[in-house]
């Protein structure tokens, strides 16, 4: 099908009650295709995510919440036994689909604490399973306001620059709506600034050329699409004011995990002078680790990098490295956008603060 996408697109929606189903936007054939995926059992939600047809960290989070529920129609509200092993066992199976975006993890951690905490005030089966459509729902409805949040603190931030650029894709597909790095441009762009967006392409799976070129042009706001190697040339040419980028997963000491390249790009702007932030929320923070070099990291498939879009691009049987995520150290970042206000400097300390603020 030809798009005929608008900015308005809702990337994931839940249809129906407790017996209803998810639908997800498949972001693997944007910007092309506007094909919606139907989730009725929780092996489709788990095939979204490990294929990325629901991708960024805190859209995963969202889907997996919804995730449970449907993973939960598979058993009764009479058997509770049933039930109680039903919800370990969808938990555990959505938390293997990807490894390095914490808010997975967080969001599996939610629903399974509101599950136990209404077991021990002795409510139903059912009544559970009506309050963890209800969380799903929270969970989905706090991003929004999250994401409005960010762009708030990070366009009072970053109101002095209007050359930006981006890596791989933080922006509504990723979220609930609105984004974290790109919900900084665009509320720039709502407080009437023009400003311009270079867009790496992000190699291998080009989350940037197809989904935050798309994001931009659809909000009219200019942008550039260059290729990953190509952002030492730019920042060398003046035309970079500041860098701003997601984050899949943050350390206590502020240590982040983003998208493979993300750290190569803080490790330039530091050599051009330019100001590396990362937008993330406060759900991104894994404080139960203290740096970066606890993060797992996700390999995938050698043939995104040898097969990519279906064409091969490498000799058979090449060896092949895929990490998909690396780890900007905090040394790195000048400040860290998060809907409570910007961490900066990024010390274990101010992470702490703003972690225990409200
Ligand atoms: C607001 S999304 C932040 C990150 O999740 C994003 O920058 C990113 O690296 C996503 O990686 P992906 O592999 O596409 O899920």
């Amino acid at each position: 099908m030809q798009s005929e996408l608008t900015a308005d697109v809702e990337p994931i929606r839940f249809v129906g009650q407790t017996d209803g189903t998810l639908e997800l936007l498949d972001q693997t054939l944007l910007p092309v295709e506007l094909t919606v995926i139907n989730c009725s059992d929780v092996e489709t939600v788990w095939e979204a995510i490990k294929k990325l047809r629901v991708r960024g960290a805190p859209a995963i989070g969202i889907a997996a919440a919804y995730g449970v529920v449907i993973g939960l129609q598979t058993v009764g509200d009479e058997d509770a036994a049933a039930f109680w092993k039903r919800l370990d066992e969808v938990t555990d199976y959505l938390a293997g689909s990807r490894p390095t975006a914490v808010n997975l993890f967080w969001a599996l951690d939610r629903m399974k604490r509101v599950a136990h905490e209404l077991r021990d005030a002795g409510k139903s089966i059912a009544e559970i399973r009506v309050a963890l459509l209800e969380e799903a729902k929270a969970i989905h409805a706090e991003d929004r306001e999250t994401c409005r949040a960010i762009g708030r603190h990070g366009a009072a931030e970053l109101k002095d620059a209007a050359n930006f650029l981006t890596h791989c894709n933080a922006g509504g597909l990723a979220t609930a709506e609105y984004g974290t790095a790109l919900a900084v441009f665009f509320t720039l762009q709502d407080d009437g600034k023009d400003l311009h967006v270079f867009v790496d392409e992000t190699r291998p799976l080009l989350q940037g050329a197809r989904l935050t070129a798309w994001e931009l042009s659809q909000r009219k706001i200019r942008a550039t699409l260059i290729c990953d190697s190509m952002a030492a040339q730019v920042m060398r040419e003046g035309r970079v004011d500041a860098i701003v980028t997601g984050a899949d997963r943050i350390a206590a000491n502020g240590d982040s995990a983003n998208k493979i390249g993300t750290y190569s790009l803080a490790v330039l702007a530091k050599a051009h002078g330019i100001p590396f932030y990362i937008a993330a929320p406060i759900s991104t923070f894994d404080m139960a680790i203290d740096s970066g070099d606890e993060i797992p990291i996700e390999e995938r498939a050698s043939e995104e990098i040898t097969h990519g879009f279906g064409k091969q691009t490498a000799p058979a049987g090449i060896s092949v490295y895929n990490p998909a995520f690396d780890v900007t150290p905090a040394e790195l970042i000048q400040g860290i956008i998060t809907e409570r206000g910007v961490i900066s400097p990024v010390t274990k300390e101010m992470v702490a603060q703003m972690f225990a603020a409200e």
